[in-house]
């Protein structure tokens, strides 16, 4: 049986629906196969979606809702535990305050910012035990640190194995990146898209929910609610509905494993907009996302992957430090 079918199939932007037990539990074939379309989705898409990953609907149900009843708290609880450096990357970040995009200086971010601020705000939570960053856990709500750990443990795992299905697509060792991965100095963001009036986008037609960017570190795996705006640039040049499919996990890459794999895999524009399908009324309804950022082991050097170059493929990057790396794109950022 076929490990895969589309989940996006518009303006020559291809994005795989790839059930990912075939990885883990198939038979050999449907295991090569299947990691050759997870490759395959990141070297044309950058994007892929996967069904019937290790992580329960019910956890991610939970998952949900403590991040919802998070964002629910008042203004000056969730300002207390503000993030406060790229270094630390953790903590709350209001309205306004990031803006994701494709400029790489200060002050154009800046400008573009004072512009048409994004329409968000979130949460990053980082590794817990990490040397002198830690998370900004609220004090009076064990039930929240302990919800998002075990969310964090989850997806650190997923990463693992999908860093290893590519290694099998790419015909390497299947554990050629373990010693990478293994540490988890991954990001796991929820992100809140507050109720907007319908006239905010009419009135603006630069106007966002998140503006579009790449991703910076190796993967993301991104779980997204029903309610739609996530789009990805095609090929064409023109931006595509990434529609929310039920019980599937969106995983895009990231600036850093392009670099990795010599260009080979793409890191692929993406932003989210205005929810396609109309409401009733003259507002949209809140949005809720979980992004987890993976990066590879922030002391770890990032240099071209085994059999991505030669051949008459030119070797295109310098080795960089995959920390120093992420620090020096977030600094930019906020
Ligand atoms: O909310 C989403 O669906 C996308 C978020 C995203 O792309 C990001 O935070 O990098
Ligand atoms: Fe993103």
């Amino acid at each position: 049986m076929a490990s895969s079918t589309s989940a996006v199939n518009s303006n020559n932007l291809v994005i795989p629906l790839v059930n990912f037990s075939h990885f883990l539990h198939g038979t050999p074939s449907q295991r090569l196969s299947t990691a050759q379309a997870i490759l395959h989705g990141f070297q044309t898409a950058g994007f892929i979606y996967l069904t019937h990953t290790p992580i329960p609907p019910s956890t991610l149900q939970t998952t949900f809702k403590t991040s919802a009843s998070f964002f629910s708290r008042s203004q000056p609880y969730k300002e207390a535990l503000g993030w406060t450096t790229p270094e630390s990357n953790r903590g709350y970040v209001s309205h306004g305050r990031e803006k994701v995009s494709t400029l790489l200086d200060k002050d154009s971010v800046a400008a573009s910012r004072a512009q048409a601020p994004d329409l968000k705000e979130s949460f990053e939570i980082g590794r817990e035990g990490a040397e002198g960053a830690p998370n900004n856990w609220p004090d009076d709500d064990s039930e929240f640190k302990g919800v998002m750990t075990g969310f964090f443990g989850l997806c650190k795992e997923l990463h693992v194995q999908v860093m290893r299905a590519i290694a099998v697509g790419m015909g390497l060792e299947e554990g050629y990146f373990d010693g990478y991965t293994d540490v988890g100095d991954n990001t796991l963001r929820l992100l809140h898209y507050p109720e907007v009036k319908k006239d905010v986008f009419a009135k603006n037609k630069m106007q966002v929910r998140a503006g579009e960017h790449t991703d910076y570190g190796s993967i993301t795996l991104l779980f997204q609610d029903e309610r739609g705006g996530l789009q990805v640039k095609s090929p064409d040049g023109t931006f595509v509905d990434a529609t929310p499919i039920p019980g599937t996990v969106v995983v895009n890459a990231g600036d850093l494993l392009a670099r990795w794999s010599n260009d080979t895999i793409k890191s692929t524009l993406h932003r989210v907009v205005e929810p396609p399908a109309p409401e009733e009324g003259d507002v949209h309804p809140p949005r809720y996302s979980i992004a987890y950022f993976c990066n590879p082991n922030f002391e770890r050097r990032i240099e071209a992957i085994e059999g991505t170059y030669g051949m008459g493929r030119e070797r295109k990057y310098e080795g960089i430090n995959s920390g120093e790396y992420l620090v020096q794109r977030l600094a930019a950022t906020y």
